[in-house]
């Protein structure tokens, strides 16, 4: 794989660019497994970064994503808008257009978009949209813009895409609750893992999934939910394992609703980048039998994605 570039913008200080030269990893995948939260980013000399952006970040590029995976050894990917390049889809769209249908995408959109433009998205992959609450990241959208854009895209067969943390679920819920399409939750809605995975933050968050049917979580981002490491670096077999016990209590208790994703190129993180190789190794500390394995890595995501080839 080639190394990242800054591009035509300036990185965000502090920027940390995806680990290039990644692992090969021990455990391997099962046939058809489906990276399903991953980014683009630009290249910014092509796809310009948005101007409402909260961070600049390197490029990353389509190339680069699908060098990724097929040396990571999955089949396929499930490319998430990135909040730096807001409701431009162009970048993700190309990509998903470049795969030859081995890329889905999930767009963000403002309520101005025609109904053919979304007609236009699907066409491209698009299969869902993504809701982001994490103030760092957007500006306040108000929930009846929201809820409205959910009501459009339900009739297209999409689903909402949900980021929120873990404090903000009580004062989400009644929004979440009466969303009218199959709701994804990125990073198992961030827990703070100091708190145990018996923590009344955490309880809510399986009652929410319990209630509610149409709720799946992806068990991705241990290298953004770790707070003691030790970091998937250097080898490291057992990587941030202060994650394990609230990954594997979600895979264990909703089988059928739980998606997982590397997320490179790993936007925002401060104080390492994971080696994705080494990453792809923490999946089998969640999901420990061969049948979790391929509920999480092949059959959920193409039911969700891909349902004529399921
Ligand atoms: O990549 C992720 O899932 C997480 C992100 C970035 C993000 O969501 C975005 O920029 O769209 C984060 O926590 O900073």
């Amino acid at each position: 794989m080639s190394t990242p570039t800054t591009g035509d913008f300036t990185k965000t200080p502090g920027w940390l660019d995806w680990y290039s030269g990644p692992s090969r990893p021990r455990f391997q995948l099962p046939a058809g497994a489906v990276d399903a939260h991953c980014h683009v980013f630009g290249p910014g000399a092509e796809f310009p970064y948005a101007p409402e952006r909260k961070y600049t970040p390197c490029d990353a590029s389509k190339q680069q994503l699908f060098a990724l995976r097929d040396h990571l050894g999955f089949a396929r990917n499930v490319i998430v808008q990135a909040t730096c390049h807001g409701a431009d889809n162009r970048a993700m769209v190309d990509a998903c257009l470049a795969s030859g249908g081995r890329a889905r995408g999930v767009a963000t959109v403002r309520r101005s978009i025609t109904d053919d433009e979304l007609h236009q998205l699907h066409a491209a992959g698009v299969r869902g949209v993504r809701f982001n609450f994490v103030k760092r990241l957007v500006d306040f959208t108000p929930k009846d813009e929201l809820m409205e854009i959910a009501g459009r895209i339900a009739q297209l067969g999409w689903h909402v895409v949900i980021y929120f943390e873990a404090v903000d679920l009580p004062e989400l819920w009644d929004f979440f609750t009466a969303l009218p399409t199959t709701v994804v939750v990125d990073h198992m809605g961030r827990p703070d893992v100091r708190q145990g995975v018996e923590s009344a933050e955490f309880a809510l968050f399986l009652k929410f999934m319990r209630e509610h049917p149409n709720v799946w979580s992806k068990v991705s981002c241990p290298e953004r939910l770790s707070v003691t490491g030790p970091h998937a670096l250097h080898g490291e077999q057992a990587a941030y394992r202060d994650v394990v016990p609230f990954a594997r209590r979600v895979v264990e208790e909703f089988p059928d609703r739980v998606l997982w994703g590397t997320d490179w190129p790993h936007p925002n993180l401060k104080d390492h980048m994971p080696d994705d190789g080494l990453l792809v190794d923490f999946i089998p500390h969640i999901a420990p039998t061969a049948e979790l394995q391929r509920k999480l890595l092949v059959d959920n995501p193409m039911r969700l994605y891909w349902p004529q080839e399921a």
